[in-house]
């Protein structure tokens, strides 16, 4: 009698939830592209590690709201994807959990019907299935990890992790990093502090015990290696944007000061644009000129980028009226626009390996 009162007095439901194996079996991994999550890690790892040097692009829409339009997405950024294949590898976005700053939809994940209905084992298999369809196009998956009780449902599928600029503190994020089986990229805080992200990286880097959720959906006691593929992802803040070559080379000299390896991502969307679309060309032709001149340490760029550009409202009861392939979250840059920036960028690849080769061979 106390006991129910004392503990259940604010949770107003509960709800039967599959485990994580189940939705596995219900929806699996399939082998044929099973290799390409596994090469796609290793790619980024060793990106990261300074032993490839191609540049890794994260290219995606800020969320995934209606898994057509992001599979249409998927298409066109397979074909742009396989044309650069020697000078980048190219990640989707497939971001299905969204941090919110205060409310506000919190992603296919949360309410897949984008109504408020909340039904999480509906978002759960339309996210999984969305990312194993990405998949089938050629294309590896990124995401952000932000409820490390989804994670379990999800990381197999995943080739790139992000921890975000709201989370970049929190040692639960940490703790369930030190056990994910990609590379992570650990954002700045939002006010643009990267040593947090720096403390991140060097706490997920250590093996951890921490309670979880079993494979077959119970309390369990994870224990975990340790995650030594992570980075920090520079996305501006409050204080301004951070994409600049000092801030760059402050963080770079960060890392090293850590014994962590010298290079990280950039994020030409969030603090570095303002919020802005269109400024976030701006960003990747300068770090585009930056890469051809041989400047070191960006090893990946992100861009927040979709079908059609800008973002709309979502507005329950009218959603069949949003217009197809465009943000319900923050703006992105539009399809032709995506492809310009990737193409600068594989071009910035070409032009500082040429460089290398010649001073090499001289
Ligand atoms: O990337 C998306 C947003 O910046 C993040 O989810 C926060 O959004 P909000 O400030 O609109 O809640
Ligand atoms: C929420 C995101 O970024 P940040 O954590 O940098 O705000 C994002 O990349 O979708």
């Amino acid at each position: 009698m106390h006991i129910a009162r004392t503990i259940a007095s604010r949770i107003t439901a509960t709800q039967p939830l599959m485990s994580p194996a189940d939705l596995r079996a219900e929806i699996p991994l399939p082998a044929s592209v099973a290799d390409r999550v596994e090469h796609a890690r290793h790619t980024i790892a060793r990106v990261l590690r300074g032993e490839e040097d191609r540049l890794v692009v994260v290219a995606g829409p800020c969320s995934v709201h209606d898994p057509v339009a992001a599979l249409a997405y998927a298409e066109k950024l397979a074909a742009v994807a396989a044309r650069f294949a020697g000078s980048l590898q190219i990640v989707m976005r497939v971001y299905v959990e969204k941090p919110r700053t205060r409310l506000g939809w919190k992603g296919l994940v949360s309410d897949p019907l984008l109504d408020g209905s909340e039904d999480l084992p509906a978002g759960l298999r339309a996210a999984r299935r969305t990312m194993i369809d990405v998949l089938g196009t050629g294309l590896p998956v990124g995401c952000e990890f932000l409820d490390p009780a989804v994670a379990r449902y999800l990381s197999d599928v995943v080739s790139w992790g992000s921890v975000g600029a709201r989370t970049v503190q929190s040692q639960p994020h940490r703790q369930l990093t030190s056990g994910l089986p990609m590379p992570v990229g650990f954002k700045n805080s939002t006010g643009g502090n990267v040593a947090d992200s720096i403390d991140a990286i060097v706490a997920a880097g250590r093996g951890h015990a921490f309670p979880g959720l079993s494979d077959d959906g119970r309390g369990a006691v994870l224990r975990t290696a340790g995650n030594p593929d992570c980075h920090v992802v520079l996305r501006g803040g409050s204080d301004g944007p951070n994409y600049d070559p000092v801030h760059v080379a402050r963080a770079v000299h960060q890392l090293r000061a850590a014994d962590l390896p010298p290079a990280l991502f950039v994020d030409a969307s969030h603090g570095n644009c303002g919020k802005d679309h269109e400024r976030q060309s701006k960003v990747v032709e300068d770090l585009a000129l930056r890469i051809a001149d041989g400047e070191n340490g960006i090893a990946g760029v992100m861009i927040e980028s979709f079908l059609a550009e800008g973002r709309q409202d979502l507005s329950p009861g009218q959603n069949h009226r949003l217009t197809f392939g465009q943000s319900v979250t923050d703006a992105c840059v539009g399809w032709e626009r995506t492809e310009h920036l990737i193409e600068l960028l594989a071009d910035a690849v070409s032009t500082r390996r040429s460089a290398y080769d010649l001073a090499m061979a001289g």
